[in-house]
């Protein structure tokens, strides 16, 4: 398969860059009128997958809100997965993995691997087991032509604790974890397939070096509040990079298709004229 970067950029060249969240929580099932059950689950992710489908770049489902349902709830994961990507959208697989090394190896058969009924154009990981027990998913991506989005600077105020703390060598941790991913991407061109988590909501990260010639992955937009018009401040000059997130912010339209695709266009015009100005 050709490499994740590659069809990314191709994705976010044809479409523009927007990633909308498929997060079924309990409150937006109750506001489209649906119960929280599995019935519920399934007309949700449906709607949102044959509204946008064909114009979105990326969908990127929140396994948690599927897992609550159990193994059927699991099933409407993978039918949305394979929904999704039968209709020429990537798929964002946003679980937030990371285990130790041997364990990983797991997560990644689950995720990454193209025989799996849950694999997925990406995985979202957690770094914070040491970016080396990654190895495993990042070894399999490469095989499979799949990518993976490490959590550098996460978009929640909490994460700072973790992510802003100064190691010996004087760099913090989310700077370190950009470091790594450089160097996973060293050489791909259009770019590479190693993205990083970077909040939208930061404020100004110029002391970051986020050239990490990978795609960034910018959750924060909408519910958390952060704006399109924040980009450009946010990421400088990597923001040709940014692959910006809205779930709530999009969803709460629902669940009118029209309403659903008209969200997303206000959003993808936004975002196309902060990166463009
Ligand atoms: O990895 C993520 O997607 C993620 C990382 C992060 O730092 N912040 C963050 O909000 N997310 C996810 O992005 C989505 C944001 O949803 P909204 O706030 O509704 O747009 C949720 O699915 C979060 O789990």
């Amino acid at each position: 398969m050709t490499p994740f970067g590659t069809r990314l950029r191709a994705a976010m060249d044809a479409r523009g860059p927007l990633c909308v969240g498929i997060d079924p929580h309990a409150a937006l099932l109750s506001s489209w009128g649906l119960n929280d059950d599995i019935a519920g689950l399934e007309t949700f992710s449906r709607t949102v997958v044959e509204a946008l489908a064909d114009s979105v770049a990326v969908f990127k489902p929140q396994a948690a809100f599927f897992e609550r349902f159990g193994s059927k709830g699991i099933a409407v994961l993978e039918r949305t997965v394979a929904d999704a990507r039968a209709a020429g959208t990537l798929v964002v697989m946003d679980a937030k993995r990371g285990d130790i090394g041997s364990t990983m190896a797991a997560y990644a058969q689950t995720f990454l691997e193209p025989s799996s009924p849950l694999f997925s154009d990406a995985l979202t990981v957690s770094p914070y087991l040491g970016y080396g027990s990654l190895e495993p998913a990042v070894d399999l991506a490469r095989r499979s032509g799949a990518g993976l989005f490490v959590l550098a600077l996460t978009s929640n105020p909490e994460g700072a604790e973790v992510q802003r703390a100064v190691r010996e060598d004087g760099r913090t941790i989310g700077a370190t974890m950009l470091g790594h991913l450089a160097r996973e991407n060293a050489g791909a061109s259009p770019m590479g397939s190693f993205g990083a988590v970077v909040g939208a909501t930061l404020g100004d990260l110029s002391s970051f070096d986020l050239d990490i010639n990978g795609p960034l992955l910018a959750p924060g937009i909408g519910a958390q509040g952060a704006t399109a018009a924040d980009l450009p401040a946010v990421f400088g000059p990597a923001v040709r990079n940014v692959v910006p997130n809205v779930s709530r912010g999009v969803l709460k339209h629902g669940p009118d298709a029209a309403a659903l695709r008209a969200s997303a266009t206000r959003f993808a015009d936004e975002i196309r004229a902060a990166v463009s100005a």
